[in-house]
């Protein structure tokens, strides 16, 4: 059907050196969030959906593959153009072999949510970083729908062997950590219930999920709780119509780029079509306070989603403290944050970040040392970063960063290099593969000393 994800059997060291001014005009690859989501409401609903500008990233083909072996026919059409002939809610066939999600969070925790509803059992497998992940916060409120975990690692952890239920139950559930995982896998699970399954969230995650069911034909409603969250009600076993989706361009894999034209003097880049839904731009909102120059040239709707062409512009950045509310707006953009705050003049503080432990990596803990490697002090204080800015172009850099299986980790190490004089190197740039393949051509096509 598809191409293959690719498996991590070599690891690929890079250096990144001080560079000139970043110039020119790109596009980011499409959204990650949005193209699992595409796939896998594909698979779910009755008929032939189109995608275009899906991100051919591995996470993301791995959830081709799973969507596939679940029963869809799953072909690519071109370069981010996908075409899936899904089996409609209900209808799901038992897979024969593992579903493997590499590396990928976001895969496997919403295909559990898929599986769960229906009356078959996969095995679910990832990486050694996947492995280490936690899945109950998914398996918990999934066993109150009706799926049993036959088998797993400890702790709940892949590889795991899920049977989805027979007979799913509606549910209500308050998620305990604020995650669009989470709440997403119990609407996947509550689509296949029959009556009204609720999310309630404190705080309000990335939307996707809502959006698109509302997109493919449910009925869904999602009302303000509390002072931060929401209240989204599904009422299952509806009958999903295709519905052609638009990839927007992924603001999460943008920062990079962005940040670095704000490092490096005599920058000016563009960067069209980017994402700029509320609950996934807390990073411009907070580079904006730091003094960024970043235009927004046209605001508009596509496919659903707000987007807008950003104009980024070399800045002088000084320290700010980022609320902890703030954090699932940019919750993958800290790593990157945290190089912009190296490159600021005083403190930058991030709070409420123990989210960012149980990542690809524990990124508190590899940001912290990513810093330090750089010659730049980080302290780790409860869920808080402390950084304190170097001022521009003030980081030494010299040493080398551990990336631990992260593609953040390593996009964001490439990045602190390209301002540092003595350049930093990144132990294995092959996982930026899982989110953004075309990076490295892409920045040495706007002038980044990255080799
Ligand atoms: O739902 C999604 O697409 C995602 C949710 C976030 O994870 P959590 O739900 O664990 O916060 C984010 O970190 C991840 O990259 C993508
Ligand atoms: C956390 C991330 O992804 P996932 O949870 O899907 O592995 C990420 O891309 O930064």
């Amino acid at each position: 059907m598809t191409p293959d994800p690719g498996s991590h059997a070599v690891t690929r060291p890079v250096t990144a050196r001080r560079s000139g001014p970043l110039r020119g005009q790109i596009r980011a690859p499409g959204d990650k969030s949005v193209s699992h989501r595409a796939l896998i409401f594909g698979l779910l609903a009755c008929g032939t959906t189109e995608i275009a500008g899906l991100l051919e990233g591995a996470d993301v083909l791995a959830t081709a593959r799973a969507c596939a072996a679940l029963g869809a026919k799953v072909d690519r059409l071109g370069e981010g153009r996908w075409r899936v002939e899904g089996v409609g809610v209900g209808a799901l066939l038992a897979p024969t072999d593992t579903l493997d999600f590499g590396n990928s969070g976001t895969g496997a925790r919403l295909m559990m949510g898929v599986v769960a509803g229906h009356p078959v059992t996969a095995r679910f497998d990832g990486d050694a970083s996947l492995r280490k992940r936690p899945m109950k916060r998914v398996l918990d409120p999934l066993a109150l729908v009706g799926a049993r975990v036959l088998e797993s690692a400890e702790g709940g952890r892949l590889p795991l062997v899920l049977q989805g239920a027979r007979e799913p139950l509606p549910v209500t559930y308050e998620t305990p950590v604020p995650s669009a995982q989470v709440k997403s896998a119990v609407l996947l699970a509550g689509l296949a219930a029959p009556g009204e399954t609720t999310v309630i969230e404190r705080e309000a995650t990335r939307d996707h999920t809502e959006s698109m069911l509302a997109y493919f034909g449910a009925d869904v409603r999602v009302v303000p709780e509390g002072a931060h969250g929401r209240r989204i009600t599904l009422i299952g076993r509806p009958e999903l119509r295709p519905a052609p989706v638009r990839v927007p361009a992924d603001p999460s894999s943008a920062a990079f780029p962005l940040v670095a034209a704000l490092l490096l003097k005599g920058s000016k880049l563009a960067i069209e079509g980017v994402m700029a839904n509320p609950l996934r731009n807390g990073l411009v909102v907070t580079l904006r306070e730091m003094g960024a120059r970043i235009e927004v040239l046209d605001e508009r709707r596509e496919g659903g989603e707000l987007v807008e062409d950003l104009v980024v512009q070399f800045s002088e950045l000084a320290g700010v403290e980022v609320p902890a509310e703030r954090a699932p707006s940019m919750i993958d953009e800290y790593p990157i944050l945290a190089v912009a705050a190296a490159n600021a003049r005083g403190v930058t503080r991030m709070r409420g970040l123990s989210e960012l432990k149980v990542k690809e990596s524990d990124r508190l803990a590899a940001v912290a040392d990513m810093l330090r490697a750089a010659g730049v002090e980080a302290q780790i204080e409860g869920d808080d970063l402390i950084v304190e800015g170097k001022g521009p172009g003030g980081v030494p850099g010299g040493g080398t960063v551990v990336t631990h299986m992260d593609h953040r980790i390593a996009m964001s190490g490439l990045v602190l290099g390209l301002a540092t004089d003595a350049g930093m190197a990144v132990d294995d740039v092959a996982f930026i593969a899982t989110s953004f393949p075309d990076f490295l051509p892409l920045m040495a096509g706007l002038g980044a000393e990255i080799g």
